[in-house]
């Protein structure tokens, strides 16, 4: 497990412990508590390149005008900034110097938030960020701003290079695009995006110039999920970004838990019929269906119990999910699988062999038990899904009654 060093300094104790405690219910948060500025650069100069993020104190005894958040950045190590009060002068002070927020500390709630602040700094972590617009001043604006949350930042300079971008990579989580650009403008770059389905979960945000207020209405109308009007301050970008990237977490935690069987980890008999109805709809070549059946399966039940039960079909979703990386793999019912796989046929039965004989030649579970599979592959041309499932089925029934752990394939 990665464990972040997070640097603590603040002077009341009771602050300091706090956070301690709260950092602590993180299992990859280190903290490391300083009481005072002098403290700090002593564990900074002991320990070079290693801290992930710092919680601060902007008044502390020994250093009285916020000269701990010159320090921490100097080291190049994100600060959050923790205030008894703050003036607008100051805000704006700190929020140029580059810290990642500043709260202040006037109820139990400013704490938990500091530790939301710093959680999602872990998870922007590798999160990409796509930003159009063609001016490269602006352009290094949103980047050094997004940088500073540890996003990975990706250019260009205009919406036909964006798109170019986004199709070719999938990680791509959010799009900022600024309106005026050449080629293709982000007005036509949002609609374009909206009308593929491959995009429908990017956040989109939307640069709209001051004054122009039909613009962002138009962003939004063409599908953006939100808005920006330039000039816009660091804070208010951060929020929108974070607040975006929330709701599209939020969102896949939803698609994940009405599409993926919660035991076995892999997709559910829900998931498989719309997935794998589009698979056959939209067919181009092969499209091959395999039904794998447990042997036995009630046996292990009966003998062992449920929860052995449960655990040998968990392990079994990772022998699946391992052997068909590249496939449509699902629980279709109690010790039923179902695997769709557009592979040339040979190739896919070869994988399907290969998968008997990797659970055939293992034990599972601490009971040591020894599985076996039956399947049945469908890779006739069918028209539809229900189709292939009939013909895969029948010959599962075959492979039981030819004695189980085979293969019987309909090409
Ligand atoms: N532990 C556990 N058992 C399940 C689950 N879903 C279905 N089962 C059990 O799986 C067993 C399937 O038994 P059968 O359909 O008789 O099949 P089998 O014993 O595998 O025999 P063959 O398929 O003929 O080789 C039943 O006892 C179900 O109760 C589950 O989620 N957890």
């Amino acid at each position: 497990m990665v464990k972040r060093k997070i640097l603590v300094v603040e002077d009341s104790v009771v602050v300091l412990k706090v956070l301690n405690h709260l950092l602590s219910q993180n299992p990859t948060f280190s903290p490391v508590l300083c009481p005072c500025y002098k403290e700090a650069e002593k564990k900074l100069k002991e320990s070079p390149g290693e801290f992930f993020a710092a919680i601060v104190d902007l008044n502390l005894p020994d250093a009285e005008n916020g000269e701990i958040v010159d320090l921490v950045l100097s080291h190049q190590i994100p600060p959050i900034v923790l205030t008894g009060n703050i003036s607008e002068k100051v805000r704006l002070n700190l929020l140029n110097k580059g810290v990642l927020d500043y709260i202040v500390k006037d109820n139990r709630y400013s704490f938990s938030y500091v530790i939301k602040v710093v959680e999602r700094l872990v998870k922007n972590q590798g999160v990409k960020i796509l930003v159009a617009e063609d001016s490269t001043t602006s352009r290094l604006f949103i980047k050094i701003l997004l940088k500073q949350y540890g996003f990975e930042v990706l250019e260009a300079e205009n919406g036909q290079e964006a798109l170019a971008q986004l199709e070719a990579d999938s990680d791509i989580r959010m799009l900022i695009t600024d309106y005026n650009m050449p080629l293709v403008n982000g007005y036509d770059l949002v609609r374009m995006l909206r009308n593929n389905n491959r995009f429908q979960d990017l956040v989109i945000i939307g640069l709209s110039a001051e004054g122009d207020t039909s613009l962002s209405a138009k962003f939004i109308k063409a599908g953006a999920n939100d808005f920006l009007r330039k000039p816009f301050y660091h804070e208010e970008f951060h929020c929108r970004v974070i607040h975006n990237l929330e709701a599209q977490d939020m969102l896949e935690t939803i698609r994940n838990l009405a599409n993926i069987d919660q035991l076995t980890k892999l997709k559910n008999r829900r998931h498989l019929f719309e997935e794998g109805g589009q698979l056959f709809r939209h067919r181009k070549a092969d499209v091959s269906l395999a039904m794998m059946d447990l042997d036995f399966f009630k046996k292990v039940n009966d003998n062992y119990g449920h929860v052995v039960g449960d655990s040998l079909l968990e392990l079994m979703g990772e022998e699946i999910l391992e052997a068909f990386p590249d496939d449509l793999t699902c629980r279709f019912g109690g010790e039923e699988f179902c695997v769709i796989s557009t592979a040339p046929v040979t190739e896919f039965i070869a994988k399907v062999k290969d998968f008997l004989e990797t659970i055939r030649s293992k034990e599972y579970t601490d009971a040591k038990l020894s599985v076996t599979c039956s399947v049945g592959v469908c890779a006739l041309p069918m028209q539809t899904l229900e189709e292939s499932i009939q013909v895969a089925d029948k010959n599962l029934y075959e492979a039981k009654n030819l004695g189980r752990d085979r293969v019987v394939s309909s090409i």
